[in-house]
């Protein structure tokens, strides 16, 4: 079974069985396939007798969501497995167990978190995550660190830069986020109502100036190991709980764009209020608890990341009076434009998202598409002049009128 071919059910069956941990006993499983992402096959395999229950990943050879035109290389899947078990290590409790990898089948098996909810399904259903910036801050604040020059052996640091090497994923993000967008690309998916919108994107040369200088962020600076697609699609969460899932786009990178990624799609969603929300009071107050969400989760973020940096910074010549100031400042101004970059190519690139493209009315549908590209084409224009998390705020309430 071990050479690599796409699983049928009765084959992952056949493999969730050797996980003693999870199921010692021999009563019937059950697998159905429940993967709803762009790239993988997801299966739920139970145990219905006993209420156990485990997640096999596994990588297809091209992206699924446009078919075999697009490979792509499973070593993936490896990247993933590898990603989530340091993650676990460096931020316990929030990420899924993983309990076997398999890089010929290019498998990952994991902790079922079905007890959970898809942090985007969870925000369009008006959910209330009151832990959330706590975790997620808490989840980048060391994951970032601790494989960054700041927190790690710097000559290590360069054996894992080798190991996360990661050409196929970024390609999908260097031209899904950072080109396609910015012209009139074949990729892109434009609705005709706001097709005058893009338009006005690809001839403003000042914005493709801003996202020139992201992208060769994104392309050249190897600052620390990232998730690689920190959107809501990609956190389980409770009220107590956050999980975050897939990093199969792990790679070394800015680490402005993991907490980018967190904002943007709490962005999106702030936006989609335009139809979420039933009456202007319930809209005021859901917009006002996403960008509180924003606001507490970047403030824990820089105390936390200071505060480990203080603790356990290994360098010498970065404790030079004013240094881990600036680099506040650079990573504060990276992660607003990345933000921005994230929340356009949502709106009309490749990939859309669920808060917006499931908004059944279209008058609605582009009051929240057009206030999404006001944001982010802000985020994008004013990333260098950002001086606080504020000035991020300030240029989503000024989109509202607020
Ligand atoms: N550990 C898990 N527990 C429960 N469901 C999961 C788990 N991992 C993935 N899923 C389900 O599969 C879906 C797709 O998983 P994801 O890792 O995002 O795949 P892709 O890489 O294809 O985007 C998730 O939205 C979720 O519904
Ligand atoms: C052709 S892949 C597009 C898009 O899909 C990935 O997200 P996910 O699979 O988690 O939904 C990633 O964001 C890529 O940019």
């Amino acid at each position: 079974m071990s050479q690599y071919h796409p699983l049928s059910e009765a084959e992952a069956i056949e493999i969730a069985r050797t996980i003693k941990d999870v199921f010692p006993t021999g009563e019937e499983l059950v697998s159905k396939e429940i993967g709803d992402g762009n790239l993988n096959l997801v299966f739920h395999i139970a145990q219905p007798a006993t209420g156990r229950s485990l997640i096999i990943k596994q990588a297809l050879p091209y992206a699924k969501v446009v078919g075999e035109s697009w490979p792509l290389s499973l070593d993936r899947a490896r990247i993933e497995s590898e990603a989530l078990i340091r993650q676990s290590k460096l931020a316990p409790g929030l990420t899924p167990r993983v309990y076997k990898t398999d890089s010929e089948l290019a498998l990952t098996v994991m902790e079922d978190l079905s007890d959970h909810v898809i942090m985007r399904r969870g925000l369009i259903q008006g959910g209330v995550y009151p832990k959330f910036a706590e975790h997620i801050s808490e989840f980048m604040a060391r994951t970032l660190f601790f494989t960054s020059d700041l927190g790690m052996n710097q000559q290590e640091k360069k054996r894992v830069v080798e190991e996360f090497v990661n050409p196929d994923l970024c390609k999908i993000t260097e031209d899904l986020i950072f080109d396609a967008p910015y012209f009139d690309d074949e990729t892109n998916s434009i609705e005709d109502h706001i097709r005058d919108a893009a338009e006005a994107i690809w001839r403003d040369e000042e914005l493709r100036l801003e996202v020139a200088l992201l992208r060769e962020k994104f392309l050249t600076h190897a600052q620390a190991l990232l998730h690689g697609d920190l959107h809501t699609g990609s956190i389980f969460v409770t009220p107590e709980s956050t999980k975050v899932i897939d990093p199969e786009f792990a790679y070394y990178g800015p680490m402005g764009f993991d907490v980018g990624a967190v904002f943007a799609n709490l962005l999106l969603n702030y936006a989609a209020q335009e139809h979420w929300s039933p009456d202007e009071s319930s809209r005021r107050e859901r917009r006002a608890y996403l960008l509180n969400t924003i606001r507490d989760t970047w403030n824990l973020f820089e105390k936390k990341f200071r505060a480990l940096w203080d603790e356990h910074g290994i360098d010498r010549v970065f404790r030079a009076k004013g240094y881990q100031d600036d680099y506040m400042r650079r990573l504060l101004k990276d992660t607003i434009g990345f933000a921005g970059a994230k929340t356009v190519r949502r709106i009309y690139g490749l990939s859309h998202v669920a808060d917006i493209d499931t908004i059944p009315d279209a008058t609605a549908r582009e009051r929240a598409q057009r206030l999404a590209l006001a944001i982010g084409t802000g985020l994008i224009r004013h990333n260098r002049q950002a001086e606080s998390i504020e000035d991020a705020l300030r240029i989503a309430s000024r989109a509202i009128g607020e």
